[in-house]
């Protein structure tokens, strides 16, 4: 069963929790966190204090991704904060190794990504320590960017890795998903879609989302 991750980056940050009550009514259970430093991409969003204050009324799976430089250096406070999965970037961590044990140490679910110009092949190795791999469809920094399709390929790439090594890792995919292209990311292999724009700046949010929950039963 294939699940939709809102992307909390493209919510109405005057009135969150107005949003997130929304998703909740709509039966949503992930919710997409973009941690951004302004380093790692051209762009700062937001922090574990804000995670933290949502926390407190939300019961959703916290997908965390961290889109920052050496970010072993905050895994602990993301933790405290409340995320469940924390996903960080090859690109970003001096020992990736070290950085995806420290996640699985504090008790949570391990996420690997890479940016669009990485090559699949960089990650495959560090599937089998991985519970969800993340593949960019568009270049990180910004919501509302046009779908990357060279991304379907990576998907499936990743599927046969997984499928062939019989490893225990979701496919999840985030950038530029919009109802006119999700059947074709579903039919790449992916388990969780992200979109932000698409679900919470076109119309009603909980009819968007049973939009993409129809799309994901037919
Ligand atoms: O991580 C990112 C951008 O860096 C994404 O999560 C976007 O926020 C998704 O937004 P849309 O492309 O769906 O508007």
């Amino acid at each position: 069963m294939v699940e939709l991750a809102p992307s909390l980056l493209s919510s109405n940050f005057s009135n969150i929790q107005a949003d997130l009550d929304k998703l909740k009514d709509a039966n949503i259970k992930y919710l997409h966190l973009d941690i951004m430093d302004g380093i790692f991409v051209p762009n700062i969003s937001f922090g574990f204090g804000l995670i933290k204050s949502i926390r407190k009324n939300n019961d959703f799976i916290f997908d965390t991704h961290l889109m920052i430089d050496e970010p072993i250096r905050y895994l602990e406070e993301f933790k405290d904060s409340g995320s469940d999965i924390i996903t960080v970037h090859y690109e970003a961590c001096s020992d990736l190794n070290k950085t995806l044990e420290k996640i699985r140490k504090l008790g949570l679910k391990v996420g690997l990504t890479f940016k669009p110009k990485t090559k699949v092949e960089c990650i495959l190795p560090y599937l089998k320590k991985v519970d969800v791999c993340l593949v960019m469809s568009v270049e990180p920094g910004f919501g509302g960017q046009s779908f990357m399709e060279d991304s379907l390929d990576k998907v499936r790439n990743i599927k046969k890795y997984i499928d062939e090594n019989e490893l225990n890792c979701l496919i999840e995919i985030d950038g530029g998903i919009k109802t006119h292209n999700l059947k074709r990311v579903i039919d790449s292999g992916v388990d969780l879609v992200v979109s932000g724009s698409d679900i919470f700046s076109n119309g009603e949010i909980k009819d968007q989302v049973f939009k993409y929950y129809k799309i994901f039963n037919s």
